[in-house]
């Protein structure tokens, strides 16, 4: 499809999905599952999870009545416009002003450079009536940061944009059709002007007279659209790679190469220990992201429940835990993905095999809804107030509560001894938060040498990233095994899923071995044993490994993979799609004439053929 084809095919979709979430009716869940299957990005995904929930958990009880109603029957549709074109991470930098006026009573938005220009909200280039806009609000010349505002764009009539609107399409983003179903946008003020009660007043308030109101609760509630999309982002996270990995795991079954006898049959790739040491691990991944995924869930449910009764104590940690989950399980996802291409080898780059438009409209999830570098710094900041404050009577709780225990995970050494040790979940969790701890520790030391700490942290912040991101796994593990812990029906699906929870971690270590080793977490012995262990564990899943894909209950048609076929009908099939091709629909391509036969008669009169 063209662009404009595309484009124009999603809203079809995109309304279908809405006319039958209505018709049927569906729950929410099953609106949730119908999207998931709709299967391409298109501007409901910013209407439902960003514009809705931020009029939900910005605006007043007088704002939830008037705008929700039309929001929820789609009469009209929103996005969430904060970042900008010279403006993305840093959102206090934000130019877009809104400037009250007492004697209009009205705010006048404006977009003073172009840099100032929105860009990026998807929803924003083509469909959006409405939007949630961040903007410095200025009252009698003061700046009072950035706030959000809901702001019509066009008319409701015709869909023109409205006087003092500048709006379009930001262009064709990466890969073939991807993320290009939807309109990403740019917008421009020029003197906007909107009435007061459009500033999203649950958190701050601008009076008839023009004065500012800060609220007593968090400013940093103003964020918490996007803390709620990051926890989501988790489990799409755990979908995408279960994805990439169904469709390599049944073909590395198929795929034969080398090991014939006799003339016998060749052996399946997946046989091969290299294939196993770059498959299994990211097998595992899936389900490890999923478990966590259903706790992030649990702790956002938490989160949101303590702050409607005004109980901001775990808003710091369910910030560090989606910021950094977010980052770590989308990197994760997005080298998985282009890893299992890798795995299917040549076919793995065909578009057919599915793997390069999943790779093409998912990596994108390391930008989004925050920078992953940007987000982890946010968690090294939680973990460095966190090590600062060891020692003062506050204890650490939740995710950090293994800090508490710092004295004893700063000098203890790891008592594996043999490599079944590895299987004992107390030595593996205490292996990770030891090496955990001890990053943090050793930035937190190397911080305070550094007499201003925001110098320090510019110096350190690869280490802090690092530090970031071994907190991160360390979070993953141990959900993995509390799920273990718990009810799981059948003991050969506990036993498979103990096995997937050791590569998970095992592999982990593999990979970071530098960050165990230099920070005592184990010896170099240990991590022989760990790698000796890692290969039996292989050699188990490998039976299981079909059906431990095939439990994703992926239909053929939702993968879209010649090569991760159900049926494993692979050969036929890709000959099938070939033929497909356009520029087989001639046996002489256009073109012959006019570039390849002149090419060739000159040749053959200059060689005298
Ligand atoms: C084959 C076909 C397959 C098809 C598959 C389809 C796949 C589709 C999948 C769809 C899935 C999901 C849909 C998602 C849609 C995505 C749409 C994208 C939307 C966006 O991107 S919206 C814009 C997002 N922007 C960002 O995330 C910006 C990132 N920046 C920030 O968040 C912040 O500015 C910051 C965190 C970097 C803060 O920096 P700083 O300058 O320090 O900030 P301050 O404002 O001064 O605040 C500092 C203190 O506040 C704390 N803080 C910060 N953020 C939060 C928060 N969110 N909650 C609570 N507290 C927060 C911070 O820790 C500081 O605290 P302290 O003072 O230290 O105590
Ligand atoms: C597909 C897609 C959809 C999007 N949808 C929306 C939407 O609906 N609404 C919306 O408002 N926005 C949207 N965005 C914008 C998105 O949120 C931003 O692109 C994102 O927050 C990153 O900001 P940036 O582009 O300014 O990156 P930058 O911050 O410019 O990042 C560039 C580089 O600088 C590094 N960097 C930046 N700051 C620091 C720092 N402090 N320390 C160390 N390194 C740093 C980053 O790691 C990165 O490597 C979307 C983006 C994409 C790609």
């Amino acid at each position: 499809m063209t662009r404009k084809e595309l484009f124009k095919n999603t809203l079809r979709k995109s309304v279908h999905a809405w006319k039958l979430i209505n018709e049927l009716p569906l729950s929410d869940d099953e609106s949730l599952m119908l999207r998931h299957f709709m299967d391409q990005p298109g501007f409901l995904d910013l209407h439902w999870r960003m514009f809705v929930p931020a009029i939900k958990g910005q605006g007043t009880e007088e704002q939830k009545q008037k705008w929700l109603p039309l929001a929820n029957k789609m009469q009209i549709i929103g996005c969430y416009a904060q970042t900008e074109l010279g403006h993305g991470s840093n959102v206090q930098g934000l130019e877009t002003t809104a400037t009250f006026d007492p004697q209009t009573d009205q705010f006048i938005l404006h977009s003073p450079t172009q840099t100032s220009s929105k860009w990026w909200p998807g929803g924003l280039g083509k469909v959006s009536t409405h939007a949630v806009i961040y903007a410095r609000l200025i009252t009698d010349g003061k700046d009072h940061g950035v706030h959000g505002f809901i702001v019509q764009l066009r008319n409701m009539d015709d869909h023109s944009p409205l006087p003092g609107i500048t709006i379009g399409d930001i262009g064709v983003k990466f890969g073939n059709g991807a993320y290009n179903s939807m309109d990403n946008g740019f917008l421009m003020f020029d003197k906007f002007c909107i009435p007061r009660d459009q500033m999203l007043m649950r958190l701050s308030k601008v009076t008839r007279e023009g004065k500012y109101v800060p609220s007593d609760v968090p400013r940093q509630l103003m964020y918490g659209t996007m803390v709620s999309v990051r926890q989501t982002i988790v489990s799409n996270a755990s979908i995408a790679m279960a994805r990439a990995v169904c469709i390599a795991t049944r073909y590395s079954a198929v795929r034969r190469q080398f090991g014939s006898q006799n003339g016998g049959i060749e052996t399946q790739v997946i046989d091969y220990k290299t294939q196993q040491n770059r498959l299994f691990p990211l097998l595992a991944s899936a389900y490890a992201f999923r478990f966590v995924g259903e706790w992030l869930k649990w702790l956002y449910t938490d989160v949101t429940q303590r702050l409607e009764a005004s109980d901001f104590a775990t808003l710091p940690e369910a910030h560090a835990c989606t910021a950094g989950l977010k980052s770590m399980t989308t990197s994760a996802t997005s080298d998985g993905i282009e890893e299992c291409r890798k795995l299917c080898g040549g076919h793995g780059y065909l578009w057919c095999s599915g793997l390069p438009e999943l790779f093409a409209v998912y990596v994108p999830a390391c930008t989004y809804e925050g920078d992953n570098v940007v987000l982890q710094l946010q968690v090294a900041r939680f973990l460095m107030k966190t090590v600062s404050q060891l020692g003062s009577g506050k204890a650490p709780a939740g995710t950090t509560a293994y800090m508490g225990r710092a004295k004893h995970l700063l000098q203890c050494r790891s008592s594996i001894r043999k490599a079944e040790d590895w299987l004992n979940p107390a030595m593996v969790l205490e292996t990770f938060e030891a090496r955990a701890l001890r990053m943090a520790v050793s930035c937190a030391n190397n911080l305070s040498k550094f007499e201003n700490q925001e110098q320090g942290f510019s110096e350190l912040l690869a280490d802090l990233v690092e530090a970031a991101i071994a907190h991160c796994q360390l979070i993953v593990v141990s959900k993995f095994i509390v799920k273990l812990e718990g009810e799981i029906k059948g003991k050969g699906v506990k036993n498979q899923l103990k096995n997937l929870c050791y590569i998970y971690a095992l592999h982990l270590i593999h990979k970071h071995l530098g960050d165990f080793l230099s920070t005592n977490s184990i010896t170099s012995e240990q991590a022989s044993l760990a790698n000796h262990q890692l290969r039996s564990l292989y050699t188990q899943v490998r039976p299981n490994a079909v059906a431990l894909v095939d439990a994703f209950d992926y239909t053929d048609h939702y993968l879209g993979s010649v090569l991760g076929r159900y049926d494993g009908n692979v050969y036929p099939k890709l000959f099938e799609e070939a033929l497909k091709d356009p520029l087989n629909d001639t046996v002489v391509p256009d073109g012959y004439h006019e570039y390849i036969r002149p090419l060739i008669k000159q040749h053959l009169r200059s060689a005298r053929l």
